[in-house]
């Protein structure tokens, strides 16, 4: 005779709506629909059909049912949102997306740079609110196609200490997709890092339409360094402890992408916005913030923008 249960059943999981359909949304939103999550990938236009993942350039594509919709056409509020949008998208984004969520929703900015994830984090205190960095690589090279061209690692946590941290179950939700994802209690220190690296290379990259490796040579060299070492500067003064690795760090990234092309380099190339006012832009603002000069970061900026680079 079977026995009455006494515990509670465990919750389903409820799986994940990204927005943005671009390299990263696609990526993520593929891998977990793989595994069997559900996902919803939201983009502007609405689209059926399927959603081609490649785990390398080379290698054969794996079909998946994976429709895009538009956020209006939701039948249900969103429970855990990825937003898989550039840094300057991010906060209209979610301004959009607000109607949308549930009372209790999960939130993880998944945006390079910083400045959009305290700007969100100051105009929505009520939003339960996560930050990812990552270092896997994706791109789309025809519609509905993603290519997953580069395997990496992926760390997701609080940028603000709190008494409700649900990092550990939305990782362990998002590590489903089997992409490497763990919790970062100083997820802070990791954007702040990567920050620096993307501040020295990325710029430089759209200014001498480079790959990464090439500033590594001569006269890109001293510009590399010399932004480096003017972040380091400003790193030590707001009392950051891995300011020294910074130089050592962006000399090493660039070596391990050194063909890469970086993304500032592909969005100026396409003569999209990019990210540097979240970048090299808001390291110039945390420098006037504290009365620093910075002149490398500033002549780069300047000398971007006279190219219409912005
Ligand atoms: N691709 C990569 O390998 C990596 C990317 N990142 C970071 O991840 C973030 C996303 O990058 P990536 O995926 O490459 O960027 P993409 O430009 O490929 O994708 C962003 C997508 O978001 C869409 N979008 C923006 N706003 C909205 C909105 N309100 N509603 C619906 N869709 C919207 C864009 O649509 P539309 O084009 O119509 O504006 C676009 O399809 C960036 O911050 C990037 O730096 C970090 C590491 C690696
Ligand atoms: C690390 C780097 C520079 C790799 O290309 C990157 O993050 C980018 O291109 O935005």
């Amino acid at each position: 005779m079977p026995m009455p249960s006494t515990g509670t059943a465990p919750c389903p999981d409820p799986g994940w709506t990204v927005l943005g359909a671009g390299a990263m949304g696609s990526l993520w939103a593929a891998r977990l629909a793989q595994q069997g999550v559900g996902v919803h990938l939201l983009a502007r236009q609405e689209r059926q059909g399927s959603l081609r993942l490649r785990e390398s350039a080379d290698s054969a594509a794996i079909e998946l049912p994976l429709a895009q919709h538009r956020l209006e056409s939701l039948a249900h509020p969103i429970e855990r949102l990825l937003l898989c949008c550039k840094a300057p998208d991010a906060l209209p984004a979610i301004e959009q997306a607000l109607p949308h969520l549930s009372n209790n929703a999960r939130v993880v900015l998944c945006q390079n740079g910083l400045g959009s994830q305290q700007q969100i984090i100051k105009r929505f205190p009520q939003l339960d609110i996560y930050c990812l960095s990552t270092t896997e690589g994706a791109y789309l090279p025809a519609p509905h196609e993603v290519v997953h061209a580069g395997h990496g690692q992926s760390w997701l946590g609080k940028l603000h200490a709190s008494d409700s941290d649900h990092s550990p179950e939305l990782v362990s939700s998002l590590g489903q997709s089997g992409l490497r994802i763990q919790h970062d209690p100083q997820i802070g220190d990791r954007l702040w890092m990567k920050l620096a690296i993307n501040a020295s290379i990325n710029g430089l990259t759209a200014l001498y339409q480079c790959r990464n490796g090439d500033l590594l040579e001569g006269e890109k060299r001293g510009r590399l360094e010399a932004l480096s070492d003017e972040t380091r500067s400003l790193y030590r003064q707001l009392g950051m402890g891995f300011a020294e690795q910074i130089p050592r760090q962006v000399r090493q990234v660039c070596r391990d992408t050194a063909a890469n092309y970086s993304s500032t380099y592909q969005d100026s190339q396409c003569g999209r916005a990019t990210e540097l006012p979240f970048i090299n832009g808001f390291i110039l603002q945390q420098a006037q913030a504290i009365g620093l000069t910075m002149p490398e970061h500033k002549r780069l900026l300047e000398e971007l923008e006279r190219r219409g680079i912005h």
